[in-house]
C-alpha cells in the first residue's frame, strides 16, 4: 500500500473525545482532544449533549490531523469506538431527539429490577449481560415512554436509535449501522444467533423500526460526505471501546486478558469461539471479524480513576492525579484504612445497585496520605475481585494494562502484587484507539493481517509481583471485609 498513507481514529470516550493519526508501525502522529459537558439533571442521573459530543470529535479530528500534517486525503480509513451503552435517538436529518442517556445513568434502576425478576434469565442467557441499568434497552424504553411523541414517530419509521459509534457513523456517513461489539451491550442482541431478538424487544417494548443494521467490526460501512473533511474516506472499523482495546492489545487468542484503567475499569478475557457464562460476570462480542465472532468474558467496574478525580475535585486533598503516586508511598502499608468507591453502586461481580461509597478503618493519624493510598488500592482490589471470578472459567498468566491511570506506577506495583501475576503496560498507551485503528486498516487491506498486528505490540515495562502470600491475602481478606459494609448501603439509608 501507500507509504504515506495513515489511519484516523475517533475515540469518544464518557468525558471527551480524541482523534489520533497513525502510521503503519502504529506511532501516533497527531493527537487532538476536546472535553464535552457532562450533564446532571437529578441526582443518579447522567447525561450527554450528543451535538456537543459532534463538536468535540470534530474538532479533534481537525486538530489531529493539523497535528499530524496529514491532509484528508491522505487517510487511508477511519475507524470509529466509543463510550458504550450510552443511547442516542435522532431523526433521519441527524437532529438529536433528546440528550444522550449516559452508561453511568441510574434513572432506570427501578425499572430494570421488575424486569429482572420476570425475565432476568432469559436475558441473561440471550444477551449474556446481567441486567442493570448500565445497558441500552431500559434507556430506550425510558426515552419511548417519557419524550413526548417519541413512541409514534418511531412507529412510524421517523426514529433512528444507535450507541454513539452509530451516531458519529450516521453524521459522518449517512448510513444507520453498529457492530456486533456496541450490538452486544444494548440488551437487546442475541449474542448465539448474531441478531436483534423479538422477545427482548418486546420486553422493552422496542419497535424494531429504530434499530441499527449490525455489520462485521471491520469492513466499510459507507464513506465521509465530502462536505465534512474535503474528501471521501472509507469508515471501516466500529468497536466498543472497551473491545477495541482488546483488539488494540493484540489480545487476540482465548485465555488472554487486558484491563483498562479509565473513569472506571474494564476487564476483558477473550474467549475465541466460545460463549462462556459466568453468574457475576458479562459475556460480550469481542469483534466479528472476517465472517467470524470472537467472545469475551467482561468484568465492568464502575468507578475507578473516577475516585481519583473525586479526590482532586470534590474533596481536593490532590491537585493532579499523579500527585496519589508520591502520597501513596510516603506509607509502608495502608494501616488498615480501605476506601470502597461504590458512587454509583458495583458493578462487577457484585451487581449492586445501591451499594454506596465508604473509607473505614480511619483513626486519630489518617491522612492525605492514606486516602490516597486507599484510593489506587481499591482500584486493585477491585480489578482482582473481577481476575478472581474470571479464573474459574479460563487460566490467567498474565494481565495486559492500559489506559490513563496505567501511568501510576504505584498503581501498577500494587497491581501485580495483589493478583500475584505480572503486569505488561504496552509502548503504546492509547490502545483502544489504536484497537479501532487496526480494525479500520485491515478492512482496507492497510496491514496484512492479524500476525503484523501481533508484531507491532511491545511492551514498555513488566511489573513482576513481589509482595509474599500471606500479606497479599490479609490485605485482600481486609477489602472484602469493607464491600460487605458498602453492599445495599442505599437501602439502609432510606429505610
Ligand atoms: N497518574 C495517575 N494516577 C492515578 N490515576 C490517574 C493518573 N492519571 C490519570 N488517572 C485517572 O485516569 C482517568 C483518565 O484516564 P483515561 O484513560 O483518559 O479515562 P477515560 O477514557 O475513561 O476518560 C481519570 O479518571 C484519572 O483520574
Ligand atoms: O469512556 P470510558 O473509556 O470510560 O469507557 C466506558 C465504557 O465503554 C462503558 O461501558
Amino acid at each position: 500500500m501507500d507509504g504515506d498513507k495513515f489511519i484516523l481514529s475517533l475515540d469518544e470516550g464518557t468525558t471527551s473525545a480524541r482523534a489520533i493519526v497513525f502510521d503503519r508501525e502504529s506511532n501516533v502522529v497527531g493527537m487532538g482532544q476536546y472535553e464535552f459537558p457532562q450533564h446532571y439533571p437529578r441526582p443518579g442521573w447522567v447525561e450527554h449533549n450528543p451535538e456537543e459530543i459532534w463538536n468535540a470529535q470534530f474538532r479533534a479530528i481537525k486538530t489531529a490531523l493539523e497535528r499530524a500534517k496529514v491532509e484528508p486525503g491522505q487517510i487511508a480509513a477511519i475507524g470509529v469506538t466509543n463510550q458504550r451503552e450510552t443511547t442516542i435517538v435522532w431523526d433521519r436529518s441527524g437532529k438529536p431527539l433528546y440528550n444522550a442517556i449516559v452508561w453511568q445513568c441510574r434513572r432506570t434502576a427501578e425499572m430494570v429490577e421488575e424486569i429482572k425478576r420476570e425475565h432476568g434469565d432469559v436475558i441473561k442467557e440471550k444477551t449474556g449481560l446481567v441486567p442493570d441499568a448500565y445497558f441500552s434497552a431500559s434507556k430506550l424504553k425510558w426515552l419511548l415512554d417519557n419524550v413526548p411523541g417519541l413512541r409514534e414517530r418511531a412507529e412510524r419509521g421517523e426514529v433512528l436509535f444507535g450507541t454513539v459509534d452509530t451516531f458519529l457513523i450516521y453524521r459522518l456517513t449517512g448510513e444507520h449501522v453498529t457492530d456486533y461489539s456496541n450490538a452486544s451491550r444494548t440488551m437487546l442482541f442475541n449474542i448465539k444467533k448474531l441478531d436483534w431478538d423479538d422477545e427482548l424487544l418486546e420486553i422493552f417494548d422496542i419497535p424494531a423500526e429504530v434499530l441499527p443494521e449490525v455489520r462485521e467490526s471491520s469492513e466499510v460501512y459507507g464513506y465521509t460526505k465530502r462536505e465534512l473533511l474535503g474528501a471521501e474516506i472509507p469508515v471501516s472499523g466500529d468497536a466498543g471501546d472497551q473491545q477495541a482495546a482488546l483488539f488494540g492489545q493484540a489480545a487476540f487468542e482465548a485465555g488472554m486478558v487486558k484491563a483498562t484503567y479509565g473513569t472506571g475499569n474494564f476487564i476483558l478475557a477473550n474467549t475465541g469461539k466460545t460463549v462462556r457464562y459466568s453468574d457475576n460476570l458479562l459475556t460480550t462480542i469481542a469483534w466479528g471479524l472476517k465472517g467470524k465472532v470472537t467472545y469475551a468474558l467482561e468484568g465492568s467496574v464502575f468507578i475507578t480513576g473516577a475516585a481519583v478525580q473525586w479526590l482532586r475535585d470534590g474533596i481536593r486533598i490532590i491537585e493532579s492525579a499523579p500527585e496519589t503516586e508520591e502520597l501513596a508511598r510516603k506509607l509502608e502499608s495502608n494501616e488498615g484504612v480501605y476506601f470502597v468507591p461504590a458512587f454509583v453502586g458495583l458493578g462487577a461481580p457484585y451487581w449492586d445497585q445501591f451499594a454506596r461509597g465508604l473509607i473505614i478503618g480511619i483513626t486519630r493519624g489518617t491522612g492525605r496520605e492514606h486516602l490516597a493510598r486507599a484510593t489506587l488500592e481499591a482500584i486493585a482490589y477491585l480489578t482482582r475481585d473481577v481476575i478472581e471470578e474470571m479464573e474459574r472459567l479460563v487460566g490467567i498468566k498474565e494481565l495486559r494494562v492500559d489506559g490513563g491511570a496505567t501511568a501510576n506506577d504505584f498503581l501498577m506495583e500494587f497491581q501485580a502484587d495483589i493478583l500475584g501475576k505480572r503486569v505488561i503496560r504496552p509502548v503504546v498507551k492509547e490502545t483502544t484507539a489504536l484497537g479501532a485503528a487496526y480494525l479500520a486498516g485491515l478492512a482496507v487491506d492497510y496491514w496484512d493481517g492479524m500476525e503484523e498486528i501481533k508484531d507491532l505490540w511491545r511492551a514498555e515495562r513488566i511489573f513482576e509481583p513481589k509482595m509474599d502470600r500471606e500479606t497479599r491475602e490479609r490485605l485482600y481478606r481486609g477489602w472484602k471485609e469493607a464491600v460487605k459494609r458498602a453492599l445495599g448501603w442505599a437501602k439502609i439509608a432510606e429505610a
